[in-house]
């Protein structure tokens, strides 16, 4: 039987889960905090704002914009709020979520600030116990998974019959959830292929070709597989779908929006102009100098972050970024 979903934030992969999870025969409510969201997926069943491309959103699908009403009665309640928001937007939510749900988080990032992921920030703005929270992550490009093209994910809980619950929730015949206890590996995967898509995409803007992607894609996983097994995930994680799986489709498509800012970076825009023409949330941009300050704090080096938060904080172009990558002493790959 469906269960009774909530999903806080109607953003575009929000609202392309959602379908996914109707579609899945659940009862599914969307949180948003804008008027028109609300209005448009609750009387229209269209979210013209974040996800226009899907014309008709399914029927077991409804929105809302009062947070109790929202989660009350919640089996899951899923977040696909901008990472860095998560924190402020969540701790409205603290005593209204239901004492049994499972929160799952979509979100992809690294908090500014803290340094802290995802499922640490969730479960200390919500006071939730670790076997409650569960992470999703994978190449899960939103508009191909909203035109319902095959794809699959993971879901990851330190109690694996919770994931197990979360992935048959998110099963369709479209979309397929395998499960894992690696949440810091899922989490860590998620955020850090982010930043890995600016340089890849920075690259490819200034008109570099398949060895410069190649490279910056292959030099990135080893980083981000260092850093994730500091912080204590499993290394498998990472040749894996959240992990290369991720990293080929961001890194290869337009349709990622960190790949296209960095790609504007690349034709030559400032950060500034990048931004503006930025639709929706690029969060390897605040993540990076999260990702440096983590690496600092675990002793990892972290170049190819370090490079991105230069590109970012003094406007390195692709250039000077890679002489950057290419400086150092000889080492063992
Ligand atoms: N798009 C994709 O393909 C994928 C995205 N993700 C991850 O999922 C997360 C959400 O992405 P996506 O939906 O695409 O992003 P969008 O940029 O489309 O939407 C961002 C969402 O965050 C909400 N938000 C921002 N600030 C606040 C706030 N202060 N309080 C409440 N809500 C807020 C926005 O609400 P509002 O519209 O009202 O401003 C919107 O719902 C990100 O971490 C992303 O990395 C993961 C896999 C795939
Ligand atoms: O995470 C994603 C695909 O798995 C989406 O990437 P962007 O956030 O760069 O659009």
């Amino acid at each position: 039987m469906g269960k009774r979903i909530t999903v806080l934030g109607a953003g575009a992969w929000g609202t392309a889960f959602g379908q996914v999870l109707a579609d899945a025969g659940n009862a599914v409510t969307m949180w948003a905090k804008e008027p028109e969201i609300v209005e448009g997926i609750r009387d229209h069943h269209h979210n013209g704002v974040r996800l226009p491309s899907v014309e008709k959103l399914p029927e077991n699908m409804t929105a809302t914009g009062d947070r109790a009403e929202a989660v009350k009665d919640a089996d899951i309640i899923v977040v696909a709020i901008a990472a860095q928001f998560a924190r402020v937007a969540l701790v409205e939510f603290k005593d209204l979520i239901p004492g049994d749900a499972i929160v799952v988080s979509l979100m992809k990032g690294i908090e500014r600030g803290t340094s802290k992921r995802m499922d640490e920030v969730v479960r200390e703005a919500l006071d939730l116990p670790a076997d409650r929270f569960a992470a999703i992550s994978g190449p899960n490009l939103s508009k191909e998974i909203a035109d319902r093209q095959p794809a699959a994910t993971v879901v990851a809980c330190v109690n694996i019959d919770h994931a197990r619950t979360v992935a048959e929730a998110c099963t369709t015949s479209y979309f397929k959830a395998f499960v894992s206890t690696d949440v810091i590996g899922l989490e860590m995967c998620g955020s850090l292929k982010n930043v890995v898509a600016l340089a890849v995409g920075m690259a490819r803007g200034a008109g570099y070709g398949e060895n410069t992607a190649a490279m910056i894609e292959t030099r990135g996983l080893a980083e981000l597989t260092a850093l994730g097994q500091a912080a204590g995930a499993d290394p498998k994680t990472f040749a894996g779908l959240a992990g290369v799986g991720d990293l080929i489709a961001t890194c290869g498509s337009p349709l990622s929006r960190n790949y296209t800012f960095g790609s504007n970076l690349g034709k030559g825009l400032s950060v500034e102009e990048a931004t503006k023409v930025s639709n929706g949330v690029a969060e390897g941009v605040p993540t990076t100098d999260a990702v440096v300050a983590l690496g600092d704090e675990l002793g990892v080096p972290t170049p190819l972050a370090y490079a991105m938060s230069r590109v970012l904080s003094e406007g390195l172009s692709c250039k000077e970024m890679l002489a950057q990558l290419f400086g150092g002493d000889i080492t063992e790959e």
